[in-house]
Order: C-alpha cells, then structure tokens, then sequence
C-alpha cells in the first residue's frame, strides 16, 4: 500500500515513540490503526465550542479545534502522572454546505435538519489535523505543532421523508459530523465523492502519511544541526509565535476554555505553536498544499451568506463582552435558532408544554405500569383478551373502581387497548408493546425488571434528595440496612431479594444481550469470562451469536448456587459457571472479558481494581468488552440512570472517553464503541 510504503521509513522510528491519539472516534482509530502505527488512545476533553463567526474560513476552524484537542492530551498526560507521549495526534470533522458548518447532530431533529439540507446538493467534508510533539526538558515540556487540513466534496441523492428518517432512525448519524456516515448506511446515500474517502471518515490518511514522512525525514537530515531538538521549528521561518492557549476571542465560553484551566495555569514551559498557514517555507511544517485543499485555501473565496444563521464577528464578539454562552453541545445553527426563537416566542409552544408535563408527571406514568405489572393485569389479559373492568377486578382481587382507573391509564399510556363492547361495557386487551415486553412470559419479557424498579428503586429514589445531599446511597434509609457492600449486604442478603435481583438481571440481559454479542465481530475469541454474568442469560446470547466461543460465567457463590434456576441455560454445555469474587479471586482464563452493566456498580478506585486484574490475566490481543448506557450513548435516559446509581450504588454512569481513559492507563487500546438501539452502548479494547 502507498501509505505504508510512505511511512516505512519511518516507522522503525516512531516504534519505540509514545504516540497518542488524542480523539475517541472509533474510525479514526481504525484507519490509523490500518497504518501499523502502535498508538495509544486518549480521547481529548476539549469542548468544541470555539467561535465559529471569528474564522474567516471553514477549514480553519476544524484545524483550530484539532490542535485545541491535541494539545489538551498533550498537556493532561504528563499532570496527570502519565507519561509524556513523544507525539500526540488530534483531528476534527465538519461538513459545510450553504455557508454553514454541520458538526454532530445533538438530537434526531438536528440530524433531520441537516440531512435534508445536504439532500440532492453537493457540499465539502474538511478534516482539520494537528500532530503535536512533545520534548521532555529539565522545567518542563515544549511542545511543536504542524497542522494540516484536506477538503473532500461529497454530493447526496434526494433523500425522501421516509429514507431520511429510516436512517435516522438507524441511529448512526448520531455522532458522525454532518449526520452520516459514508462507511456504513450512509453510503447509500452518496452519489459521488471527490477527494480522500478516508477523510471523511475522519481522518486523511494519506495526507498524514505524508506529513509524517516529512517531518522524519527532515528530523534526520536535521539531527546533525541539533540533537536534542525534537523540532521542527529551527528551520521553520513561523517559528517565533508562542501561544499557551487559543487566542481569547476564539473561545465561546470563556469558563470552558483551556484558559481557565488550572491545568493549563500550571503548564511550566510556553506552547510554541507554528502557524503554517501563511508564507512558503521548505520545513515540513509548513502546509502541503493538495488538490483537495487548495481551492479552499483562497480565504476570500469563503463568504457566509446573509441568512438567519449568519454570525459576523462584531457580533460574536459583542456576545463575548456581554457574556452571553450558548450552550456546550448546541450546534451553531441551533443555537441561533434558539436565540431567534427565545426572542419572537412570548409563550411556550405546544411541544414546549407536553415536555414539561411529561417531565413532570412521568412518575404517575412509570407507577401506574409498575401497578399494572405487580397486579399481574398483563398476564391476565395475555391469557383472556376482552375482559371488561369487573371482570379484571374480581380476577386481579381489587376494587373496580380502583381497576377502572388503572385500565383506563394503561389505555392512554399506549399499554392497554381498549374497545366499546356496548354503550355500558368497555373490553381490554393487551397493545403489542405489552404482548412484547409486559406479561411474564413474553418474549422479552421485562415483568421481573419492573418488580425491581418497583420495589427496590423507587423507595431508593423517594430519598434522592439525601442521596444527592449526603452523597451516598440511601439504602439504609430506604430498607433500614446498611450496606457497605450493596451486593453482599443488601441485594444477597435474603432467598428472596436475591432471588428477586436475579430474576431482574436476568430478564433486562434477555432483553439486550443479543444487541450486546452481536455488537462486535468476535469470531477470533474462543474463550469469555462473563464478570459478574448473574444467570448466564447474557453469556447464552454470546454463545448463540458465536458458535466458537465458550463462555465462562464468573460470579459471587450466593448467585452461582441459585443459577440452575434459571432453565435453559444449564443445557449450553459452552455456558459454564464458576463461583468467586472478581475483586478478591484470581479471574477465569480467557481471550475476552465481558463486563455487562457491572463497571457503573462502582466508584472509579474500584474499577481500576477490576481493570487492572483483567490487564493482568490478558494476552496482548486479548479484549475486554463493556456494555452499558454511557453519558454520550443514544438513550436520553443515561443521566437519570446515572442518579439512579447514585441512590443506589457507589457507581455512576460514565462517559466514553472515561472508559478509554481508564483502559488506557491498564495497557488496553484500539478502542470502538457501537451504540446499540438496545439501552446498552458497548465499548471494546484490545490489551496492547
Ligand atoms: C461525514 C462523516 C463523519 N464521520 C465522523 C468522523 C468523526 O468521528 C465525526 C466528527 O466528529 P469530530 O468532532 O471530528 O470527532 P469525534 O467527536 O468523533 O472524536 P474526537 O473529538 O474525540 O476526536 O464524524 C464519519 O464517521 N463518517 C462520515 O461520513
């Protein structure tokens, strides 16, 4: 491959490197992956919330962003007692049509917003691309930076109504800059590409390569002239401006900014950053000007239109001066759109008031389901669809008027259907949603998890507000037990709250374990240990998706005693159970390790026990997988969980790049996460 035969050179040298790519996205770390570098992956905290009003062009902005996130790796890692990368690599997306910038979609309806503006026209993907080098000095740490951008131009189909929310609702525009992705289902949508496919995916590949080539080469034709120098700034003639932050007026959000950081405060050696940009200059710091990128590099030739969505950099600077913020994860053309709206509307709108009550009286909607099931009233009208109100009553032993109210509760909540017999008699039977999900035996059935939200988690969330002021979990209050250890003193601590655990465990693994094995391409695993895998029901989905592999669940001995109950699973003779605590107990032998809604069980002190225990027992190769709702994942109701591990456990819910953090520092990379349409967001990592 071209690539690697531009970099071959120098890749004996960047072998022995610290190299670090300073960004989460699974497919860049797949391309550069591709390369044969070995890198490891720190995904970047900076907020992407710089002002896009004050660039006089697009490209600028992406390759302002990536260097902010590239140097905020570079800065962290050595403040926070990690090693100092000799290279760190940070990149950033944006699709451009019309005079506006699309980044990532924060909601279905901003995704629909931009999908059906890039429908039937061509616009321009621009990957901005910063490497920062890193040299260690006696006071502290220089840094030297070469930027780059490519342009690629991509024109889309028509997109119907009906295709544009099928992939929509496909999930994947979710995180891809101008909502898609060309990789996957996006494809279909694409009429042509001009320029680097590569790029946008996220990454120029090859323009990269390039660079690297560049910048090696000229390091040892230099290394003469200089031998401690890491750099390239000796032969660069934009050698001399020194920055330690973005410039002021870049920022958005001025308590966001790296300025405020007491991270960056603390940096003991200013930041030279080379802008390559502007003048010609032999040094491979200086941009390389490609046929993709140079029709965009004529700054004039970049003019926002005056339309609605038109910043002009007066105007974001007036904003700056009177401390107006726009939200963090806002995209542009939303925010103005909010600030348009917040000033024309003098009342809410209809959404606005369905929100809020929904919001309000949700609650009511969960307590009535919870009744319903507890009653067993979905069971009953499985087996006799078309009984009237009496009859449920005198079935479920409750009063009518009381069993009215309820039917007709379920009817509106769109669990219950209901149909006029006669003028005095009203029938009921159940919707799909509950032939689905509701009655004990159903297919998916989540009856034994709603027995759990119903009678664990709602006397622990009727003390949320001990929980958040005290910052524990309230079971003591809530059950009158103390727990130091939830597992061992409060869920196992009877026959029948165990029991009951299990059976909710079991059934929400049903439910999602098969979006979970199927998440990932697994076939080159033989063995996984399922960590804390309860009845096995997670660990049988691995076994049916992947007939190679075997299945080990591991799990305390108060839970493997009671999971024969659990039939069929003791007939997969590849699903095995072995009894121990996986935070005292040496771990099963195996090439995968799966955590399924365990991690977010636990404060961050104890999951780097954990982690560090699988790193010990993994093989280079080996993987370990976690499934659970992240912070950044598709559902809307990962914050609320993460509260509801607060009143329950010492745990939390986390972000991505929290996880790749903490597998980074255990010797785990190349790191991927697919967002299932399942609750659980899965995230795999290699031991490097
Ligand atoms: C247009 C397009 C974008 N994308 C992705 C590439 C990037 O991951 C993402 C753009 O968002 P970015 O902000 O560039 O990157 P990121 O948030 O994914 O990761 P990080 O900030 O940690 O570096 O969109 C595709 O995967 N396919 C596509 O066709």
């Amino acid at each position: 491959m071209r690539a690697t035969m531009l970099l071959s050179p120098v890749i004996p040298k960047l072998s022995g490197k610290l190299i670090v790519l300073a960004s989460g996205s699974p497919r860049r770390l797949e391309i550069l992956r591709n390369v044969g570098i070995r890198f490891e992956v720190v995904p970047s905290w900076f907020k992407e919330t710089l002002n896009k009003g004050l660039f006089k062009a697009p490209h600028e902005y992406a390759v302002e962003t990536a260097k902010q996130k590239a140097l905020e790796v570079a800065r962290r890692m050595p403040l926070k007692h990690l090693k100092t990368p000799d290279m760190v690599i940070g990149a950033d997306t944006i699709v451009t049509i019309d005079g506006m910038i699309l980044e990532k979609p924060i909601d279905k309806q901003d995704a629909y917003r931009m999908l059906s503006r890039l429908s039937g026209k061509e616009h321009s993907v621009f990957t901005g691309v910063a490497i920062v080098i890193c040299h260690e000095k006696e006071n502290g740490v220089d840094y030297q930076m070469i930027d780059f951008f490519e342009e690629t131009k991509v024109k889309f189909a028509h997109l119907s109504e009906d295709m544009l929310w099928e992939y929509i609702n496909s999930g994947e525009p979710m995180d891809k800059a101008g909502g898609y992705g060309i990789q996957a289902l996006g494809g279909m949508l694409v009429e042509y590409v001009h320029g680097d496919f590569f790029n946008v995916m996220g990454f120029p590949l090859n323009h990269f390569c390039k660079q690297i080539s560049l910048i090696y080469n000229h390091r040892t034709t230099s290394s003469n002239q200089d031998s401690a120098s890491v750099g390239l700034s000796h032969n660069s003639p934009h050698n001399t401006s020194i920055l330690t932050q973005p410039p002021p007026n870049l920022t958005a959000q001025s308590s966001q900014s790296p300025t405020s950081s007491p991270i960056h405060n603390s940096s003991p050696s200013p930041i030279q950053i080379h802008h390559t940009q502007d003048g010609p200059s032999s040094s491979p710091v200086h941009k390389v000007k490609r046929k993709g990128s140079e029709g965009t590099a004529d700054e004039s030739s970049w003019k926002l239109p005056d339309s609605l969505f038109t910043h002009t950099a007066a105007e974001c600077e007036r904003q700056d001066s009177e401390n107006t913020t726009l939200p963090q994860t806002t995209s542009r053309e939303q925010a103005i759109e909010l600030s348009v709206a917040e000033h024309e509307a003098s009342e809410p709108n209809k959404e606005d008031l369905e929100k809020i009550t929904e919001l309000v009286d949700g609650f009511k909607a969960s307590k009535a389901l919870f009744t319903a099931s507890r009653l067993h009233v979905f069971d009953l009208l499985q087996s006799r669809p078309g009984l009237d109100a009496t009859q449920v009553a005198q079935e479920i032993e409750a009063s009518v008027k009381g069993t009215e109210r309820l039917l007709e509760a379920c009817v509106s909540l769109g669990l219950l259907k209901s149909k006029e017999r006669t003028s005095q008699k009203t029938v009921y039977e159940n919707t799909r949603l509950a032939a689905w999900f509701l009655w004990s035996d159903a297919p998916f059935s989540l009856h034994e998890y709603i027995q759990h939200c119903n009678n664990t988690l709602w006397p622990l969330f009727s003390h949320l507000e001990s929980a958040v002021r005290e910052g524990t979990n309230q079971h003591e209050k809530a059950f009158g037990k103390k727990s130091k250890d939830i597992f061992q003193d409060a869920y196992f601590s009877s026959k029948e709250v165990k029991l009951r655990f299990m059976n909710a465990m079991h059934s929400i693994a049903k439910v999602t374990g098969k979006a979970v094995a199927t998440a990932f391409d697994l076939s080159s695993y033989k063995t996984a240990c399922d960590l804390g895998g309860c009845t096995g029901a997670m660990a049988y989905e691995f076994t049916t998706a992947h007939p190679g592999l075997s299945v080990t669940v591991f799990d305390l001995p108060a839970v493997v005693e009671m999971s024969e109950h659990f039939h069929p699973l003791h007939t997969d003779n590849r699903v095995s159970f072995v009894a121990g605590d996986f935070f005292k107990d040496e771990l099963p032998k195996a090439d995968l390790y799966i955590l399924a809604r365990i991690l977010h069980d636990w404060p961050d002190e104890k999951v780097h026990v954990l982690l560090s225990k699988i790193a010990d027992a993994c093989k280079p190769g080996c993987a370990v997988l976690i499934a659970e709702t992240m912070l950044d994942g598709q559902t809307p109701y990962s914050a609320p969980q993460s509260v509801n591990m607060h009143a329950q456990t010492e745990g939390m819910k986390r972000r991505e790049s929290q996880y790749a953090d903490m597998l980074s520092k255990h010797g785990f990379g190349c790191m991927r996460v697919v967002h299932t349409l399942n609750f659980l967001d899965v995230f795999i990592a290699n031991k490097m």
